[in-house]
């Protein structure tokens, strides 16, 4: 995807591994998550996506290159202006715990609480709003023990936008989920972004909800983009990486056994 211009985030030429002198988890990798858009990461596991969502938080940063954010390099931010650009960043981490100790409208509060001066009223307000949006408002004084898991998801989604971040990163949002909450969040998803105006990046391995919902994919796989594109370019493609991936194939250029001796090695005659 190009038009740098109009991305709230890109990343250019990046470099990054875990440890000096470690493997590169990733190298030369360039995205761009266009303003407005609904943008999917996706590839095999371990394959990166979570450290692309770090890097774009900060916490942790590229060995060489670029991450951009609002026009700003992340990695040369100092601690006062990371903490002013997550409060831009709604992130929704994988099985996004909420606190078991407060009820939903005490989780949903949390963030406004914590980054604003807003009175009573107006913060009542506010987490009403949220937790309309999602669904939500009547389980307002409910504990997270007694909300099941898609409503849970429901009301860590709420807590993400509190404060109308203009980028939202959802890790495995669809993890665990029944196929009907599923459904549901990944609509959310879709409806959150275009009513706040806002801009998802996604990582995630639901190919099915993925595609009705993404404006746009990246795969990643050996520390670089693998394959982009629409999910009507990608549903079409031949190339025979991205065939694999769109219909879960376990034979293709991905291979489905880890590297190790082979069959007649192992199970061979002996003599
Ligand atoms: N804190 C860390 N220190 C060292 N290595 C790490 C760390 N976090 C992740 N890794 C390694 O970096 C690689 C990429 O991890 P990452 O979590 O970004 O992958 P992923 O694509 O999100 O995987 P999954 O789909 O399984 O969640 C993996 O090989 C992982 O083992």
């Amino acid at each position: 995807m190009t038009n740098s211009t109009e991305s709230i985030v890109s990343l250019k030429g990046v470099d990054f591994s875990y440890a000096p002198g470690e493997r590169n988890i990733l190298s030369g990798l360039n995205m761009e998550f266009p303003r407005g858009k609904v943008i999917a990461v996706m590839g095999g596991s371990g394959c990166g996506k979570t450290t692309v969502l770090r890097l774009i938080g900060g916490q942790v940063t590229a060995q060489q290159g670029e991450v951009m954010f609002e026009g700003q390099n992340v990695g040369l931010m100092n601690t006062q202006q990371l903490m002013a650009a997550r409060r831009r960043m709604g992130m929704l981490f994988q099985f996004g715990a909420l606190f078991t100790d407060m009820s939903v409208f005490e989780n949903v509060a949390f963030p406004l609480r914590e980054h604003t001066k807003v009175s009573e009223t107006t913060l009542r307000d506010l987490v009403l709003m949220k937790l309309n949006a999602v669904g939500l408002r009547g389980a307002r004084d409910l504990m997270p023990s007694q909300i099941s898991g898609g409503m849970a998801r429901r009301v860590a989604l709420a807590r993400a936008i509190a404060l109308d971040p203009p980028l939202i990163m959802y890790d495995e949002p669809f993890a665990g989920l029944d196929p009907i909450s599923l459904g549901i969040t990944a609509r959310l998803i879709k409806n959150m972004n275009q009513a706040l105006g806002a801009t998802s990046i996604l990582v995630t391995h639901d190919i099915p909800e993925t595609f009705e919902i993404a404006d746009y994919v990246y795969f990643i796989a050996n520390g670089t983009i693998a394959a982009e594109g629409t999910p009507h370019d990608l549903k079409i493609s031949t190339d025979p990486f991205v065939k694999q991936f769109v219909s879960a194939d376990p034979d293709g250029p991905v291979p489905f056994h880890y590297p190790g001796k082979t069959l007649a090695e192992d199970f061979g005659a002996q003599s």
